[in-house]
């Protein structure tokens, strides 16, 4: 157990920390101009700024990004378990981005630009898996130091992890909810909420390359959680009947599949890393903990993909 006290080391002086969400202008450079500056500076790096700060910093708002790490203990290991909280957030922004752009493509037919766009989706997914690797050496008796301090926040109310969820087509009104009263994060989780996810645009690709599909499948309420349809798995059947790489649709099918293992991987390491962490405790966020994890393990988001492989 860590008994010793952090050392928080002051970095940057908060209060001189320009605070607006607004990008901030740097303007451009172009090839030339960089080819005279570098002959300029006869090849040493430019480390003469006017103002207050430099390009680098303004570009990503660095110095406020670095200024909204506050630790609420003197427990040691609460400093790993907030950075990685927010690191975690930004991947899961990521990852939405390109699911969410993976979508669009596939809306307008692009499949082989989607199976582009989702290879990048499946690395992301593979680098915030990993995250539980920094996670886990936070021990339970470190973790019980600050653990108070949560509250009742948890995880579960990540809405940038609710908006991942409901990309793929995990939908929950009732989990959604904890959003509503939130005028700046709502009308977002809504529209997600309602429209079809990323599996919903494979279908209807599946219904335009000529494969029959129930209307039931192509047009729904799309906040209902996703069930199976036995005319969408005789469709991807259909695809496996032709597994070349010049097939787009199963080369999409393959994809999603590895998708949905590396997202279910993801949902393993954070049911055990909590349970090494935790034990049966409660969770802050109201659920029974553990057990509440382990069900939400057992879902997938594209069950026709797993489920007609039993048959082939
Ligand atoms: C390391 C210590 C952690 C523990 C002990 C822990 C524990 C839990 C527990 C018990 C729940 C169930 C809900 C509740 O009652 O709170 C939960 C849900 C959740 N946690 Fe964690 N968690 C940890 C770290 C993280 C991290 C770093 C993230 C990523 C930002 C995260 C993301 C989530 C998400 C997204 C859910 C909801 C899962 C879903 O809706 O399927 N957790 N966590
Ligand atoms: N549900 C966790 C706490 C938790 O997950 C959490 C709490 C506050 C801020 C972030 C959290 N999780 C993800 O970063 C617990 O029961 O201890």
């Amino acid at each position: 157990m860590p008994d010793y006290k952090p050392v928080f080391p002051d970095l940057i002086d908060a209060a001189q920390v320009v605070a607006s969400t607004a990008p901030r202008p740097i303007g451009k450079t172009d090839a030339a101009q960089r080819a005279e500056t570098a002959a300029s500076t006869g090849g040493d790096p430019l480390l003469e700024f006017a103002g207050r700060t430099n390009p680098y910093i303004d570009y990503q708002s660095i110095d406020l990004l670095l200024s909204l790490q506050h630790p609420r203990s003197d427990g040691y290991d609460e400093m790993c378990f907030f950075v990685m909280g927010q690191v975690k957030e930004l991947l899961f922004r990521g990852l939405h981005f390109e699911l969410y752009n993976a979508r669009e493509q596939l809306r307008q037919g692009e499949i082989v630009n989607a199976i582009e766009i989702l290879s990048r989706a499946s690395a992301f997914t593979d680098y915030i898996t990993g995250s539980w690797d920094v996670l886990q050496t936070i021990s339970a008796e470190g973790f019980n130091q600050f653990r108070d301090h949560l509250s009742t926040a948890s995880g579960q109310l990540s809405f940038m992890y609710r908006h991942v969820e409901f990309v793929l087509g995990n939908k929950s009104r009732r989990l959604a909810s904890a959003h509503k009263n939130l005028p700046h994060i709502w009308p977002a989780m809504e529209a997600a909420l309602t429209s079809p996810s990323l599996y919903d645009a494979a279908i209807a690709q599946l219904h335009a390359a000529g494969h029959p599909v129930d209307a039931r499948a192509l047009d729904r309420d799309w906040s209902e959680t996703y069930s199976p349809n036995a005319s969408v798995a005789a469709a991807w059947r259909q695809v496996y009947d032709d597994p070349r790489p010049e097939n787009p649709l199963y080369r999409l099918a393959e994809t999603l599949i590895a998708l949905d293992e590396k997202m279910s991987l993801y949902r393993w390491r954070h049911y055990t890393s909590v349970h090494k962490i935790i034990g049966y405790k409660p969770g802050t966020g109201g659920s029974a903990g553990v057990g509440w994890l382990r069900q939400v393990t057992e879902h997938r988001f594209f069950p026709e993909l797993w489920e007609i492989r039993t048959g082939f």
